[in-house]
């Protein structure tokens, strides 16, 4: 392999990892609603459709009132008309049938659309997370994502499907009876809407620094998530140490502090909240005086009494499906915020367009890492792994051998130096095209709720089931695969079957051989093995990196000795390198790790009275 820098990695964008998505709150309510108006605009047809049906609906809403009214004129005339009577009637149960037809047509239309663009978020969320950097994971818990993802991506649906038609026949049902109310009689729609100011005041008040409220109501609830998350991620631990939800500070302390923000929001608006309700569904207090002395001094006829009574009373209570919207929205926007603070983030950079690789041999060049911009994870790393060979990275815990492997699949980008495969720095490669050229088999399998032949076929999509079903047969899987209760077809994850370690590192190592690429990163993969399972494994292995450039991580040296080249870390820095009798020879680190290894070998685990347990 080269060792000059190849021209296709000259001038590459640096990954910024200072520059993951603005999470200021004041940006959060901008993204927010750009985000919502977006979304809007892309279904604007479906969505003004449902709009103009909920005005509709609240047309034939009014309809019925007025028909009263009609009614109560022609009782109260001096020559009442039967055919009259009926014929408003009619007209009333008309109007209300409409009116059912236009909130089940709106309901549907805005339904469909608002949950075609939850997919869609959901997607674009799905689809941009897996293209950002690993860093962007470190820094945003999954309790945060998953709340972005599930919780904050179904509120949406709130606002889009809910909203429009409850702003609609807020706002119009009071506008359009106000105005017929003050043609009836100006004096009486003054009475109608005389505690309108006080619910105003109420509302204002109610709304005044709520935004902060909410804004710690978000990330309280995110907090509660990850809290959560975590607790069932580690429930088998905390079995095993006889400890419960609540003897975890950070569970407890998220699950007490949703409670307590949400108490806190219902103590403020408490008082406000129950002014503007019942300044807003007590009109009667006012109408009914004012009716009565307006009828008696004032020329107000009893129809038109009547026509208050039924529908003055009843003008500014549609106004509190606006105070919920409000409410509501509100809340979403900083979801909205916060979902839109994902999709901003910068991915990994990439280049675009196909590079020629002369080989597969990888080579560090000063590389230096830090995975939170202070303390370094590695620095001054160069060595070559050469193509075709086997290359072992060893050293204490710590040292950083699997952020060296993973730098390599660009899990993140290097802060200073390069890492190049092939002469290519691999910033330059699509991250397509260079996730094709390397095959993992980590030390966590990592298997999906799918079926064993699925998970398989993760390694190449596409692949037809002999060809799965050779790689296991690759990988000495096939065997233990076929008494599983469904073979192939059984289901692993959750409720699935349960694998062993050595079967579940098995059904990895037929991944990669699906897979097939030059590049094999391999860490610890026989650590969880018994011995049967260490021989079926290693057989699997021998057949999997025959011709390959491999990078192992091994603790065990005894794995490694013969591998063509040794690296030797130690506190994210490269020792030595070289080969196993030469770095025995003058390797302290080195030499060290080696004779704790054969040391460990001859354990053995002693009773009381000094008999063997077990040899090890
Ligand atoms: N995701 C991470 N975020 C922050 N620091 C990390 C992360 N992963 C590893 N580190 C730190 O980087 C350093 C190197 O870790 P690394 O896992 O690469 O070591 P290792 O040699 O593979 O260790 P082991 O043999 O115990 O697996 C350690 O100090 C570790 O604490």
């Amino acid at each position: 392999m080269t060792q000059t820098a190849s021209p296709n990695s000259q001038a590459l964008p640096p990954i910024a990892a200072e520059s993951l998505p603005p999470t200021t709150e004041g940006t959060m309510v901008g993204n927010g609603l750009a985000l919502i108006l977006r979304l809007a605009r892309r279904r604007w047809v479906a969505l003004a459709a449902a709009a103009s049906f909920a005005v509709l609906a609240v047309i034939f809403e009014l309809v019925p009132y007025l028909a009263v009214y009609r009614i109560a004129a022609e009782v109260f005339s001096a020559a009442p008309e039967p055919e009259a009577i009926v014929r408003f009637a009619l007209l009333a149960l008309g109007a209300v049938v409409l009116q059912f037809v236009c909130i089940g047509i709106s309901n549907t239309v805005a339904h469909a659309a608002a949950f075609r663009l939850l997919r869609e978020v959901r997607t674009e969320l799905t689809e941009k997370m897996a293209r950002l950097p690993l860093g962007f994971f470190d820094r945003h818990d999954s309790g945060e994502l998953k709340k972005a993802l599930v919780e904050d991506v179904g509120s949406l649906e709130g606002v889009l499907a809910h909203n429009i038609p409850d702003v609609a026949s807020g706002i119009l049902v009071p506008l359009a009876a106000g105005i017929a109310l003050f043609w009836v009689d100006w004096r009486m729609a003054l009475a109608s809407l005389a505690l309108l100011p006080v619910g105003i005041a109420a509302q204002m008040w109610a709304f005044r620094g709520m935004d902060g409220q909410y804004r710690l109501w978000h990330r309280t609830e995110a907090q509660a998530n990850a809290g959560v998350l975590e607790y069932l991620r580690g429930i088998a631990v905390l079995k095993a140490f006889n400890r419960t939800a609540s003897s975890l500070e950070r569970v407890r302390s998220a699950i007490y502090g949703v409670r307590d923000v949400a108490t806190a929001m219902t103590r403020r608006s408490m008082y406000s909240y129950s002014l503007f309700f019942i300044a807003l569904s007590t009109n009667l207090l006012v109408v009914l005086p004012v009716g009565i002395a307006l009828h008696l001094h004032g020329g107000l006829g009893l129809p038109q009494l009547c026509l208050f009574l039924v529908l003055g009373v009843g003008l500014t209570a549609p106004l509190t499906k606006l105070m919920f919207v409000f409410g509501s929205t509100s809340r979403t926007i900083l979801g909205a915020g916060r979902i839109q603070g994902i999709l901003d983030a910068p991915p990994l950079p990439q280049t675009p367009g196909p590079v020629q690789p002369t080989d597969f041999g990888v080579r560090f060049e000063d590389v230096h890492f830090s995975y939170d911009g202070n303390k370094s994870a590695l620095r001054e790393i160069s060595f070559i792994a050469a193509a075709g060979q086997v290359t072992a990275l060893v050293g204490p815990s710590g040292a950083g051998k699997s952020t060296v492997a993973k730098l390599i699949a660009r899990f993140w980008d290097v802060d200073k130096g390069r890492i190049e495969v092939g002469g290519v720095d691999v910033r330059a490669f699509g991250l397509e095209e260079l996730m094709g050229h390397i095959g993992f088999v980590f030390q966590e399998v990592f298997l999906f709720h799918d079926s064993v032949r699925e998970n398989i076929r993760l390694g190449r999509g596409g692949a037809s089931d002999a060809e799965v079903e050779a790689a296991a047969e690759a990988a000495n899987a096939h065997t233990f695969i076929q008494a599983l209760p469904d073979g192939y077809d059984t289901m692993l994850g959750d409720r699935g079957a349960r694998l062993s370690g050595g079967e579940k590192q098995r059904l990895a190592i037929a991944r990669a051989i699906l897979k097939n690429a030059p590049i094999l990163l391999l860490d610890e993969a026989t650590a969880f093995a018994d011995p049967e399972n260490e021989l079926a494994i290693q057989q699997a292995l021998a057949d999997l990196t025959r011709g390959k450039t491999v990078i192992v991580i091994a603790h065990r040296l005894a794995s490694i000795a013969d591998a063509d080249h040794i690296v030797v870390l130690n506190s994210g820095t490269v020792e030595d390198q070289g080969p196993h009798g030469a770095l025995l020879a003058r390797c302290a680190t080195y030499r060290k790790l080696w004779a704790t290894q054969q040391q460990a070998a001859g354990w053995t685990l002693t009773t009381a009275t000094g008999e063997d347990a077990h040899a090890g």
